[in-house]
């Protein structure tokens, strides 16, 4: 067992029956929820909202019962992966390019828990670069916008050479390579405020509990202070 299944199959532990349960997305989270489809078989009664069609494809592979956001109000509990992940449990997400559903998702759950291999850990965030979901209309405008803002790497994700990767939302993603960001609380806030941009990376004072998984197994719990 490598690091993101401990945690993935760790983090699965939380659910309990009756919950409802927000799906994560990635590499990390594909483990919770294998972990959640081995439970459901065993009898486990959940339902479940994921943030990817990639992870609702996987869950209904499990046969664990989805249903549609609209459906309810809350959910118990969220489990999802994150590119990095700070001291005070803030996170960069979106390397996947579900940064919008997840943080959705999460926002709307009771429990956030992020599930993530050693190697995710950070003193500070910003070596990975930032995702920053935009809409395609005046792509361009938002991205000269962005650059004028901050002396950072702003790049378009490309799907292949010739095509521009496209959100499940239809949207575009931006890759800042900030470097270290020093204040990442107000990055996220002057983010939020660009005309144009959708959603960022910066999940910030969400993250209740962080399982992170090592290379030989064993697993660590943090709990946000
Ligand atoms: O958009 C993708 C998500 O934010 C993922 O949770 C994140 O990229 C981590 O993925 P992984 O567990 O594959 O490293």
């Amino acid at each position: 067992m490598n690091g993101k299944q401990a945690a993935g199959y760790l983090a699965a532990d939380w659910v309990k029956d009756g919950m409802t349960v927000g799906l994560g997305t990635g590499s990390t989270a594909y483990w919770a929820i294998e972990r959640l489809g081995q439970r459901v078989a065993e009898g486990l009664l959940i339902q479940a909202i994921a943030t990817s069609s990639a992870s609702e494809e996987l869950a209904r592979k499990y046969h664990i019962p989805m249903i549609e956001a609209a459906q309810v109000d809350r959910l118990d509990l969220a489990i999802d992966g994150a590119d990095e992940v700070d001291h005070e449990l803030q996170l960069i997400k979106g390397g996947g390019g579900a940064l919008l559903r997840e943080k959705l998702v999460a926002l709307q759950a009771d429990h956030f828990i992020v599930v993530a291999d050693d190697s995710k850990k950070v003193d500070q965030l910003g070596v990975f670069k930032l995702p920053i979901e935009i809409v395609p209309f005046s792509y361009e405008w938002t991205l000269r916008k962005l650059r004028s803002l901050y002396p950072a790497d702003f790049q378009l994700r490309q799907q292949d050479t010739n095509q521009l990767y496209v959100t499940d939302n239809g949207n575009y993603i931006v890759d800042a390579a900030f470097g270290r960001i020093e204040d990442a609380a107000l990055l996220a806030q002057e983010l939020d405020h660009v005309t144009g941009v959708v959603e960022h990376g910066l999940f910030i004072d969400i993250t209740q509990t962080l399982v992170l998984g090592f290379a030989d197994g064993h697993t660590e719990v943090i709990e946000k202070k």
